[in-house]
């Protein structure tokens, strides 16, 4: 008898504590409910309504659980020594030569087909290559364990932050979830860590020679000289690399894809400055990069018209007044790239897209603050310099080989990174 009292009175007990995280954290943003206008919260739900489908309060929270974490990590002030290094890598050509070989077998194809994947694909070879210094070789091997938990991982993210029912534990637990993100956390975890110790045993050897004139770092060796990091240190900086590097590039490079899907004369300019810039030589090099100029506007324009990361957000430290409201020290806020991007003060015709409103003159009538596809401040992204170049490089290979005709239609998903809700559906014509 006592032992089902027991039972029966650990239950609610059992989820309370569960829950109990939830709940203090909707107490807490009750507290500052009242002072900030917008639409009314309910109890206990507060805005989820408003939200629901949309972006939500939960989506706010796991990106200032990442920020405090980053922000109390004794690595960050070397990070910004690093992105100098990071941009002089020698340019991955090779996986954007893969990514158009993969590309080609349905070159000419009466039917549409989705290049999102190979984009993504390709972006993880990029990156993976230049943060770890290996290859998975994500577009021949579909089937890596790394490459396939860092898919299903990045599913599970995404789903956590756009839906409330994820935010519950027992049921997240009861759905099976909690066990498959566990075990993608583990295989990644497992996978950059032999990574480490592999690369690590190899420079402490001396099988490859530490920092020389001749070979360029790649940002693992680079974190593996820092004495004062643990193997642990160096695998979270090496996965937050990952992660906030190869969502984002896919994003940008397939939203490029379909805005000059979508506009066919844009496409003919950016093929003509390929065709004068590269001729009949293949070799991607910076010196040629960086004379691409139209189709730099046209990345610009395009990350302005769907920003891949369409919102970050804050904790405000103090008050702060925006047009006589004052909104409390202590709230979350969200500051909106893609919303920024869209104003028509600022952006006239705001939905065309105008590459042109990227040439020096027409920037110089702009406060800088009016186009943050980076963010902006102290905690801006500190890989921008090599996401440009690398989406230069893919963007360079697909459009010398192939012309895109745009199938169908396809909108930015409102998740954390601006996924194309229907992928990058076109026809391939063979140049
Ligand atoms: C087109 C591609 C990319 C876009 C649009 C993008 C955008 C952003 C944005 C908006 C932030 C948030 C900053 C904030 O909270 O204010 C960020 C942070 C970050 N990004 Fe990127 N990113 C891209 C590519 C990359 C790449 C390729 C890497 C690594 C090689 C990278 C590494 C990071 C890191 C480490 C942070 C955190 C910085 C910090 O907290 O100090 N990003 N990125």
């Amino acid at each position: 008898m006592t032992l089902i009292l027991l039972f029966i009175v650990s239950i609610p007990l059992f989820f309370l504590n569960f829950f109990w995280k939830t709940i203090e954290g909707i107490l807490n943003l009750r507290k500052f409910d009242y002072k900030i206008p917008g639409p009314p919260t309910s109890p206990i739900l507060g805005n989820v309504q408003t939200f629901r489908n949309k972006s939500t309060v939960e989506l706010n929270q796991i990106f200032l659980d990442a920020a405090e974490k980053c922000r109390n990590s004794k690595s960050n002030y070397m990070k910004y020594r690093i992105l100098d290094k990071l941009f002089v890598l020698p340019l991955d050509g090779k996986s954007a030569a893969i990514l158009v070989s993969c590309l080609d077998e349905f070159s000419d194809s009466p039917n549409p087909i989705d290049i999102f994947p190979f984009i993504k694909r390709c972006a993880l070879d990029i990156i993976c290559s230049a943060v770890m210094g290996t290859k998975v070789d994500a577009q021949f091997d579909h089937n890596h364990p790394y490459v396939n938990a860092v898919e299903e991982f990045s599913v599970l993210v995404i789903q956590n932050a756009i839906n409330p029912i994820f935010q519950i534990p027992p049921l997240f637990w009861l759905l099976g979830y909690q066990k498959q993100k566990e075990e993608c956390i583990k295989v990644m975890k497992e996978f950059s860590m032999n990574v480490i110790s592999e690369r690590k045993a190899a420079l402490d050897s001396g099988e490859i020679e530490k920092e020389t004139r001749k070979r360029k770092m790649n940002f693992l060796d680079i974190l593996l000289k820092e004495s004062s990091l643990s193997s642990e240190d160096v695998r979270q900086e090496v996965d937050t690399f990952m992660f906030a590097g190869h969502d984002t590039t896919t994003s940008s490079v397939s939203w490029a894809c379909w805005n000059l899907a979508e506009n066919p004369e844009v496409q003919e300019k950016v093929y003509k400055e390929l065709v004068e810039v590269f001729g009949e030589d293949e070799d991607v090099t910076y010196e040629k990069m960086s004379k691409l100029e139209y189709t730099e506007r046209v990345l610009k324009e395009s990350k302005r018209l769907v920003a891949p990361v369409p919102m970050v957000q804050r904790k405000l430290i103090s008050d702060l007044e925006i047009d006589g409201v004052t909104i409390p020290a202590g709230a979350n806020i969200s500051i909106s790239p893609m919303l920024i991007h869209k104003n028509p003060e600022v952006y006239p015709n705001p939905e065309k897209f105008d590459p042109d409103r990227f040439l020096p003159d027409e920037i110089s009538k702009r406060n800088a603050f009016d186009y943050i596809p980076f963010s902006a401040g102290l905690r801006n992204c500190i890989g921008q310099k090599f996401a440009q170049i690398n989406e230069k490089v893919m963007i360079a290979n697909i459009l010398r080989n192939f012309r895109l005709e745009p199938c169908g239609v396809t909108k930015p998903a409102l998740e954390p990174i601006a996924r194309p809700s229907n992928g990058v559906p076109v026809k391939l014509i063979r140049r």
